[in-house]
Order: C-alpha cells, then structure tokens, then sequence
C-alpha cells in the first residue's frame, strides 16, 4: 500500500488545520519491513495484492528500484491500490486510517506462490523467513496457522496497529512464531495493564507465546523465548518520525538474527537502527 503522510512540525490535536507537508511512500507493515531488509541487502520476495491501476504500477515500480522481488505479487484488475493515511504532529500520531481493502479481498491468493510449489507447497513446504502482519484477516492468519506449507517456516508476526492485534490470536502459540508488538498492543493481546515491556513479553509467554518482543517507545524493549528473558534500552535520539518505527526494528532484528547474532546482541541492534530511523538522520 501507498502510505501518504501529513506532517506538521508543531503539536497538534484533532480538529488541528496545520500547514505542513504531505508525502506519499510505499507502507504497509509488511513493505516497510521488506524495504529495511532490502536496505541489510536481503532481496525480500513481496505477497501481497496491488491494484493494477497507475498507483499500483507505480508502487511496483518503486518496490523493484529498491532491490525487492515484485515477481509474484497478486495483481488483481478489479481492485484499488490500498492506502494509508497518517497525519503527525511535533506530538507524534494524531490519528490514521488504513484501507487495506483490496488485500482482504484478495483473501488466500496473495499466499499462492507459498502452496503452488514456486516458494514451497504442502509437500515441500517454504522453510525460510515469512513476515507477516495483521493486515491480512483473520480468518486468513487462521488458515495460515494450519496449513502444512507453513509449518516449516520462521513465522516473523507484526499486528500492524494496535486495531488489528486481536487477529494474530490464532498465531500467538504457534510453535515457530515469533511475535512483535509495542506494550499497548501487549496490553491488548493479554488484556492486562503492564508497566512495561518486560512485565509484557512474560505475560505473552505466559499466554503461550513461543518467542516474544516488546517495544515501549523510548523506554525499554524485552525478548522472552524459552523461559529466558532479555532487555535493554534504545539509544537516546530525537524523535523526528515515528510512523514506522516498529516495523523497522522487527526488521533489523530479523537481519540480526539471520546474520547469527545472539539474543541480547540481535535485540540491541534492532532498537539501534530503530531509534536511529526514528531519527530521522
Ligand atoms: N522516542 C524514541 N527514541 C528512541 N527510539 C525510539 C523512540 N520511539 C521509538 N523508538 C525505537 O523504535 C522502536 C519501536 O517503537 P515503538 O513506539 O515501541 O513501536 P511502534 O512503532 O510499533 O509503536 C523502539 O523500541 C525504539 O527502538
Ligand atoms: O492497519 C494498518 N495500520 C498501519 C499500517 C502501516 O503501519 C505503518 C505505521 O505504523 P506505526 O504508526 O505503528 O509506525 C505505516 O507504514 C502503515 O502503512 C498498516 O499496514 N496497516
């Protein structure tokens, strides 16, 4: 999807009419993802569904300039390019609204080249790395929890806001699932208060969670796997955008752990270049 961002370089509250700037780059959970793991020199192959319409095309366009497979991307011809709309103030979100129709129309046929035997099939299942986020329904994450072509795969889960972190339950215990959520999304899945990050990635394991991450903005992030919990603090920056900034660090991270680092190391790197991306520089 096209993210179109509004900006203003006060604070702002809702009713606010602002000068500022409005941009429009590729989004999405997912994209955002790949496009940083494009940038560690991963060449991620994207499933998902984009319109046919000029938007479309272009996104396309700009997926493969930055290094991305674009090869097996659902194309449907009756379907709109889905968008993301943000409007962000010195104050940070104030508030955005995601159509992610077309992807919920397209339903299973975004996951086709993982059944048909291009990526993976039943018999021969995909066993590498698959991001996924909440943007996909959950009927279709529930499917996806089942299904023997993904039964081999490092599962890498993201709610994609906090509205749709419900959908990922039938995923939370799956046993090659690795989830990443901010505390607030924590507090929903577990539906308790937390104080911070660390009391929400053991309340996730607690809930069944195989491997865990929790995010907390500035404050400290945790990583809980097997009984065994890790957690550090992101380097201090000034914080220019934040749209984004979850999936960039679940993103290094990712490339961390695919490099071999250990836990705590793989866990400093992703807020690094998170808090670094949050930036702005
Ligand atoms: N103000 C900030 N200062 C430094 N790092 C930040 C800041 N906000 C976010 N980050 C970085 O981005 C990561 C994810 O941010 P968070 O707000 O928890 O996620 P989300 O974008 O999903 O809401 C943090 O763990 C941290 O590394
Ligand atoms: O329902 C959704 N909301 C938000 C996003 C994406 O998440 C990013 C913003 O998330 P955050 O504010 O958590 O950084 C944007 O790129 C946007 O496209 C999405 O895919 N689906």
């Amino acid at each position: 999807m096209w993210d179109i961002i509004g900006r203003h370089d006060q604070e702002m509250v809702a009713g606010n009419d602002r000068p500022g700037r409005i941009t429009r780059l590729p989004g999405g959970v997912a994209l955002n993802i790949a496009m940083t793991l494009a940038r560690f020199d991963l060449k991620p192959v994207l499933l998902s569904a984009v319109g046919t319409d000029e938007e479309g095309n272009e996104l396309v366009r700009a997926c493969a300039t930055m290094g991305m497979d674009t090869t097996q991307l659902y194309r449907p011809k009756d379907l709109p390019t889905d968008r993301y709309m943000a409007i962000e103030g010195a104050n940070g979100l104030i508030a955005a609204i995601a159509d992610a129709h077309s992807l919920e129309a397209a339903g299973s046929e975004v996951l086709t080249p993982l059944q048909d035997g291009t990526l993976g099939s039943a018999l021969k299942p995909y066993s590498g790395v698959i991001a996924l986020d909440g943007n996909l329904t959950e009927s279709l994450l529930t499917q996806i929890a089942s299904d023997a072509c993904f039964k081999d795969a490092d599962l890498r889960i993201a709610p994609a806001s906090p509205g749709k972190v419900m959908r990922l339950m039938p995923l939370l215990t799956h046993p090659k699932a690795t989830i990443y959520v901010n505390l607030e999304e924590a507090e929903l899945l577990t539906q308790q208060k937390l104080s911070d990050a660390k009391s929400g990635a053991e309340a996730l394991a607690q809930k069944g969670a195989t491997r865990v991450l929790v995010t907390d903005g500035a404050r400290q992030a945790a990583f809980a796997e097997s009984g065994q919990i890790w957690s550090a603090t992101p380097p201090k920056v000034p914080q220019m955008r934040v749209t984004g900034a979850g999936d960039t660090f679940m993103a290094a991270h990712i490339a961390a752990e695919l490099a071999g680092r250990s836990p705590e190391d793989a866990l400093t790197d992703g807020l690094a270049a998170a808090a670094h991306y949050v930036s702005g520089l």
